[in-house]
């Protein structure tokens, strides 16, 4: 189905042309930092050359009194540091709330063309997209931006679920989602209160085998269902699509179990809440050195991605020609802004 005639036109007089496709940019983590903490503020230039984008945080988990503080912290970093290469993201305060519109007025004007990505939380449906891309596009226009302003949905309610595609497809500075699982639980009516990962409660038995006890019992992933509805949203309008928090700061092997099956069902990347999270993302959203090397010898093997050959005994044919593509253009990504990658993938 062909997007509307005027879908990739200005939503506003003077306001930038809307991408046709997305920056091609390595993400594997998504860094949080409250820009109300000044100490964790002065962190920031730091920062930037550990994490692949620094998102200032004005939504959960800032206190209601530090919303002007959390803005006007976030404007400071944005302006008093460089960037580069590094993503700068923004997640502003949900649409219904009485601090958006102040967020988007300020922070819009100040930044320009340093914004990268703006992160939208509680994401029911397009309309919310169809909103925030037009009251942008006004901004845009107004301040002389030359770059649009790219839009990351976070999806963590039961509508937003309902809507998954639809938002994808709402607008082309779609860049991506993330999965919230702390507002999903709540908005689903789920009995956690944990933020991702696992429950000891939602496993399934083995058949009982003659009077043997105990039945040996296997841990099930909650996530599971809402992470690949999410991916195919996303892979179907070329957006990523990423895992958010985990919020168990202390158990950070569960954390890359989280971060692995994200991983491993065509996530792009995570959230870190943590300086001791973002090693783990890097490790597992950056392809395995073993992984690359293989998908090299099938690029190798068939030049032009046709036909079929045997490479250590496995079949390779068209399809996996495509998925060997999809590491090797990701590991030379990763390679091109990270030094120790460049010399294990022979990059
Ligand atoms: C949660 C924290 C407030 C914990 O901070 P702190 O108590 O300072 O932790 P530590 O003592 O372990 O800190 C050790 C040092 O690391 C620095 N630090 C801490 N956090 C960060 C950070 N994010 N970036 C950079 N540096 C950080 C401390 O300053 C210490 O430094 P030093 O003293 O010099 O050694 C804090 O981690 C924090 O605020 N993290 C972000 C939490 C957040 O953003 N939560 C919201 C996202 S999740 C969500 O909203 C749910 C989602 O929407 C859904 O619905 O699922
Ligand atoms: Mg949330």
């Amino acid at each position: 189905m062909k997007p509307p005639r005027d879908f990739f036109k200005p939503l506003a007089i003077g306001a930038p042309v809307p991408l046709t496709s997305l920056p091609i940019r390595t993400e594997r983590m998504i860094h949080f930092v409250p820009p109300h903490i000044e100490k964790v503020r002065a962190k920031v230039p730091q920062l930037i050359s550990q994490v692949d984008v620094v998102l200032g945080n004005l939504e959960d988990a800032i206190p209601a009194d530090a919303k002007e503080a959390a803005r006007d912290g976030f404007i400071a970093m944005g302006q008093e540091n460089d960037f580069g290469d590094t993503g700068l993201w923004v997640r502003i305060n949900c649409l219904n709330s009485p601090w958006v519109l102040d967020d988007l007025m300020a922070i819009v004007p100040a930044l320009k063309d340093k914004l990268d990505v703006i992160m939208l939380p509680k994401v029911e449906g397009a309309w919310d997209v169809h909103y925030l891309d037009q009251v942008l596009a006004q901004l845009e226009a107004q301040a002389g931006v030359s770059k649009p302003i790219l839009i990351h949905a976070i999806l963590e309610t039961a509508q937003g679920v309902k809507n998954v595609e639809e938002i994808a497809a709402a607008s082309p500075r779609m860049q991506g989602m993330s999965l919230g699982p702390a507002d999903l639980a709540a908005s689903r009516g789920m009995k956690t209160t944990r933020v991702g990962g696992g429950h000891p409660g939602y496993r399934v038995l083995a058949d009982l085998e003659g009077d043997s006890l105990p039945r040996p019992a296997f841990q099930q992933d909650l996530w599971h269902y809402t992470i690949a509805r999410m991916v195919d949203a996303c892979q179907t309008y070329g957006l990523k699509a990423f895992y958010g928090p985990f919020g168990d700061f202390s158990d950070p092997e569960a954390c890359e179990a989280q971060f692995r099956n994200a991983f491993l069902m065509g996530c792009a990347g995570a959230w870190s809440l943590h300086p001791s999270q973002i090693d783990i993302a890097k490790r597992v959203f950056s392809p395995d050195a073993e992984e690359v090397a293989f998908a090299r010898k099938i690029l190798d093997a068939m030049p032009d991605g046709t036909g079929a050959v045997m490479i250590d005994g496995k079949m390779q044919d068209d399809a996996t020609w495509k998925q060997a593509k999809v590491i090797v253009d990701l590991a030379k990504q990763v390679a091109a802004r990270d030094k120790n990658f460049s010399e294990i993938y022979g990059l």
